[in-house]
């Protein structure tokens, strides 16, 4: 609603000190809901994929898939849906057919020619996407960790990189470690909707050399950066949820088949944090939430997500037609969807990164 409402002028004025002080308390508020929200989220998500691998001798394929299929409609690309609406929301101003059209051109621009790289050079293009997606699940945790977890340690940009580095290497990099023909299967079947020949180009990042490489390197990255934390703050219990998280990211990825861990953890874990962050910077979801009105902010979030979730859909069936290969199995169908995901997930990168400056994450604003 508020996007039509905005659109119309009748954006609620919450520029003045005033009202900013005033809402400094329920602020607080809706950020102690959220924080408690992701912390019960992401406990669950790794607690669900631990139970299933020791319930389950093994999972079949097709099951695997069942949460990364589900994302499609439920909190995966829906959490996407509001960029056009998160940064006037964040500069407390209206969404006006302007920032409309800049975001549309964003995504019609960069996703267009990240498509155009997909369909000429796939295996570069897979490549970039897992750089991505590490970059991008790394800027949601930095996120979380500073401003749901309220940790005193991560000061400065050189911290923040570190943590972007091991927040977003932990579902990228661990899975590449443990689960290398499930890693190489995945690409293939990305890389292959385009050209079955490309993806042999993938081949020297699984060998068991390059993997020790990347597995001790990574290991000593995530030590250096809880000790390095450990050391700033002590064991306080910001810092303790961050450990926690982090040994918790590093058991599901080590011991959940990556296909189930990453469809868990794209919808329990990084989209439910970024869906709490667009509350937190929309009035009207921040008001209710403070209250505990969960539920009320979710709906609120659904309305708003609801009509570019179903252009995004419409995105996956332009995918369908542009790759030469016709899809026929259910990881064919997830590759398709993944690559739409990719394609996305460029310009809501661009607008991830524009709110983390906004909100002043990375480099102080210059005012
Ligand atoms: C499924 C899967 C993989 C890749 C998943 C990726 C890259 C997902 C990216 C999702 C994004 C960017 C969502 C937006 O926030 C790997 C690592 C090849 C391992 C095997 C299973
Ligand atoms: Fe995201």
């Amino acid at each position: 609603m508020s996007g039509v409402d905005s659109l119309t002028g009748a954006m609620p004025d919450n520029t003045t000190s005033i009202d900013r002080s005033a809402s400094a308390g329920t602020w607080a508020r809706a950020r102690h809901w959220a924080s408690v929200v992701s912390l019960v989220a992401g406990a669950t998500t790794i607690i669900v994929g631990l139970t299933i691998v020791l319930l389950a001798e093994s999972v079949p394929l097709s099951l695997q898939y069942l949460p990364l299929l589900v994302s499609v409609l439920v909190l995966g690309l829906p959490h996407g849906a509001v960029d056009h609406l998160v940064l006037p929301r964040a500069r407390n101003e209206g969404v006006t057919r302007r920032s409309l059209a800049v975001i549309g051109l964003c995504y019609l621009v960069i996703g267009g020619a990240y498509a155009a790289i997909w369909a000429l050079a796939p295996a570069v293009a897979f490549v970039l996407f897992i750089l991505l997606t590490l970059f991008h699940w790394g800027q949601g945790d930095v996120y979380a960790l500073v401003e749901l977890t309220g940790v005193d340690y991560l000061e400065g940009t050189g911290s923040r990189v570190l943590t972007l580095l091991v927040r977003g290497g932990l579902p990228m990099l661990v899975p590449l470690v443990a689960f290398p023909e499930q890693y190489a299967f995945v690409a293939g079947t990305l890389v292959g909707l385009f050209d079955p020949a490309a993806a042999a180009a993938l081949e020297p990042a699984f060998q068991p050399r390059v993997r020790l490489v990347v597995g001790l390197g990574f290991g000593l990255i995530v030590v250096a950066t809880l000790g390095r934390g450990l050391v700033r703050s002590g064991p306080t219990g910001p810092w303790l949820i961050d450990a926690g998280e982090t040994l918790g990211l590093v058991a599901l990825f080590a011991l959940v088949p990556p296909v189930l861990a990453i469809g868990l953890y794209f919808c329990f874990w990084h989209s439910i944090r970024h869906i709490l962050r667009t509350m937190l910077v929309d009035d009207r979801a921040m008001s209710v939430l403070s209250r505990g009105g969960l539920a009320a902010a979710s709906r609120r979030f659904a309305r708003d997500a609801a009509p570019l979730t179903g252009g995004a859909i419409v995105v996956l069936g332009g995918v369908a037609l542009l790759v030469p290969q016709t899809p026929a199995t259910i990881p064919d169908v997830a590759a398709l969807y993944l690559v739409t995901i990719a394609v996305l997930t460029l310009p809501h990168v661009v607008v991830v990164t524009a709110l983390d400056r906004e909100q002043g994450l990375w480099f102080p604003r210059a005012e």
